[in-house]
């Protein structure tokens, strides 16, 4: 691959000065910037999931910008096209700071408000764009024999700085960390990747080329008006040429750029007069919806699968308990409070006014009829929900208004009672994608690698390490998840039904894994129906019912607890 892409290179770079012919120079230009848009989209599109609509805005706005400084300051749009970059990437900060709870389909639809209000606001901002009647850029000044090289190579040189800052992104701790959010944003959270920041940073990074690439193809064009710069057609371009080649992939949207760039150019040939603008639209909206329902995976990825050997189904490793690594030896353990915490879901009272102490320590259970508030309250405590009164301290300190990367960062680890992990990511990376790392580090650094190993090592897991996660057992995935969350060191661990599912060999493997770790110190909150094994597990166990705290005890006490027993017999006859 490494030949390929040096000399494909080489001959775009060489290609030029040996045949010049305008035609195909002006394709390539045309290919260069959609490759710009459509790797810059990917970023946030592609890594972290998040469809924009609207990226062509960031076009329109560095375009603008350039010229607007160029003749300001007399200076060549060459030179202040950076600063194209730079109003696009400050647009995206701030639109991303403004929308970064939506999500999905409102993501998509303010993206496309973004562009269309843009797009109005350049129409009719006439002192500064010369409203419809659009800006007239200067002339290049130099020769006419070489008119087009300056802004091939400009842009193909943008193109290989954008593809390097993608590689270098996906290579990074910054890219898993967009990888996971894709995958499962909540469970990204859960497991201390600061969300918040990442989708901010690659909208960002997914805008700044693209206002570059404006104020080079602004100059290019020699004249700007508001409808060509803040299309709706180049936005869907942009998303179809990343998804057709491979979202998610580095040459996936260049290879959809070079696809779909001639036809675009085909179909501004066949559409002519008032109606072209709109049979563009259809054509490529109506393509896009092809490529999401033909292709969804796109061209790379497609090609990728269809070659890709059969594995080994990953089944039957026998667990085998290694010893606990010291480097998981966390002292005493947490201690949680949880008081007078409430939650209702509209007339539904789930927790009213419930108090419990998990000792630093101690493996406590958590019981209760089905419907009782145990799942609730471990939302409410690793903050997946929020409560409507009540307060929750973890070590004397107040999270209950903390995010909910901050709380798995500040020694808050958590299982779920369904398994969630992220399925197509590697059973490796799984377990090291929430562990500690400045951004910029690679994605897996040899100390994470080798305690990744050592997790793995622990269940008896390290021969699956480079399969996808989805590919194993549910009882394997389960001890993926709670090694993933291991991997961060924390001191109390809640596990929603760590033995529903699995195997009685696996059950009582988790329980083995479960006393070992706690005598390295983690301090454990269960919510278990398998009576025997939680009993037989825990030191304390508190009972919920009605939204309270109806008895806490050891094992012994609360089997005999006459409120339990009618607590759970008023439940199982619900
Ligand atoms: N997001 C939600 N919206 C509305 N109701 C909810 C929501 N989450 C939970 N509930 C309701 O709250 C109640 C408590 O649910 P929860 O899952 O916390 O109970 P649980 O004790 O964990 O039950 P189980 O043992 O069956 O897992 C149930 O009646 C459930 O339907």
């Amino acid at each position: 691959m490494r030949i390929l892409t040096v000399a494909g290179g080489a001959a775009l770079l060489a290609l030029p000065v040996l045949w010049g012919d305008a035609y195909y120079l002006n394709m390539l230009i045309l290919i260069f910037l959609m490759a710009v848009m459509a790797s810059s989209w990917n970023i946030m599109g592609g890594y972290s999931g998040y469809i924009s609509l609207g990226q062509s805005a960031f076009l329109g706005v560095g375009a603008y910008t350039t010229a607007i400084t160029a003749d300001a300051w007399s200076i060549s749009p060459f030179l202040a096209a950076p600063l194209g970059g730079l109003a696009a990437g400050t647009l995206a900060a701030v639109l991303g700071l403004v929308t970064f709870r939506a999500r999905g389909n409102a993501f998509i639809m303010i993206t496309f408000a973004m562009l269309y209000l843009l797009g109005i606001v350049a129409l009719n901002w006439t002192a500064v764009t010369n409203g419809n009647d659009g800006m007239i850029l200067p002339a290049p000044a130099w020769s006419r024999d070489h008119a087009l090289c300056p802004f091939y190579y400009s842009l193909l040189g943008l193109l290989i700085l954008t593809l390097l800052m993608s590689k270098a992104i996906a290579s990074s701790r910054f890219g898993l960390g967009l990888t996971a959010i894709r995958e499962d944003e909540e469970k990204a959270a859960g497991i201390g990747v600061n969300t918040s920041a990442a989708k901010l940073a690659a909208f960002v990074a997914s805008s700044v080329p693209i206002g570059v690439a404006g104020g080079v193809y602004g100059y290019y064009l020699g004249f700007l008006d508001s409808r060509t710069m803040f299309s709706v057609v180049t936005s869907i371009m942009i998303v179809l040429a990343a998804l057709l080649g491979g979202p998610g992939t580095l040459w996936g949207p260049v290879l959809g750029a070079f696809l779909l760039e001639p036809f675009s150019q085909l179909t501004n040939q066949l559409f002519t007069g008032p109606a072209a603008g709109a049979w563009r639209l259809i054509v490529f909206g109506g393509l896009l919806l092809a490529v999401l329902l033909f292709l969804p995976k796109g061209v790379i990825p497609g090609v990728r699968q269809a070659l890709a050997r059969k594995r080994p189904a990953a089944v039957g490793k026998r667990l085998a308990l290694a010893a606990v690594p010291p480097w998981l030896a966390v002292g005493d353990g947490a201690r949680l409070e949880v008081a007078d915490v409430r939650k209702r879901f509209g007339g539904l009272t789930v927790l009213d006014g419930l108090d419990l102490t998990v000792e630093p320590g101690s493996i406590t259970g958590l019981i209760g009829p089905n419907g009782s508030g145990k799942t609730t309250l471990f939302n409410l405590i690793d903050g997946g929900m929020k409560p409507d009164g009540g307060t929750i301290l973890l070590d004397g300190r107040r999270i209950d208004a903390s995010s909910r990367w901050a709380r798995s960062r500040s020694g808050l680890g958590r299982t779920h009672q369904i398994t969630r992990l992220f399925p197509n990511l590697s059973v490796l990376r799984n377990v090291v994608a929430g562990s500690d790392g400045s951004w910029a580090a690679p994605a897996i650094t040899g100390a994470q690698a080798a305690r990744g190993a050592e997790l793995l090592d622990l269940v008896g897991l390290a021969d699956y390490r480079d399969l996808p996660v989805g590919e194993l057992s549910y009882g394997q995935q389960k001890l993926i998840e709670l090694i993933q969350i291991l991997m961060l060191q924390p001191r109390l661990v809640l596990l929603d039904e760590p033995a529903g599912g699995i195997n009685p060999t696996q059950v009582e493997q988790m329980g083995a894994l479960i006393r070992e770790l706690n005598r390295a110190g983690t301090t454990f909150l269960i919510v278990e129906h398998n009576m025997p094994f939680v009993l037989g597990l825990c030191d304390t166990v508190h009972v919920l019912a009605g939204g309270r705290r109806i008895a806490s005890g050891t094992p012994q006490e609360v089997r005999s607890d006459p409120l339990v027993l009618d607590a759970y017999l008023t439940g199982a006859a619900q």
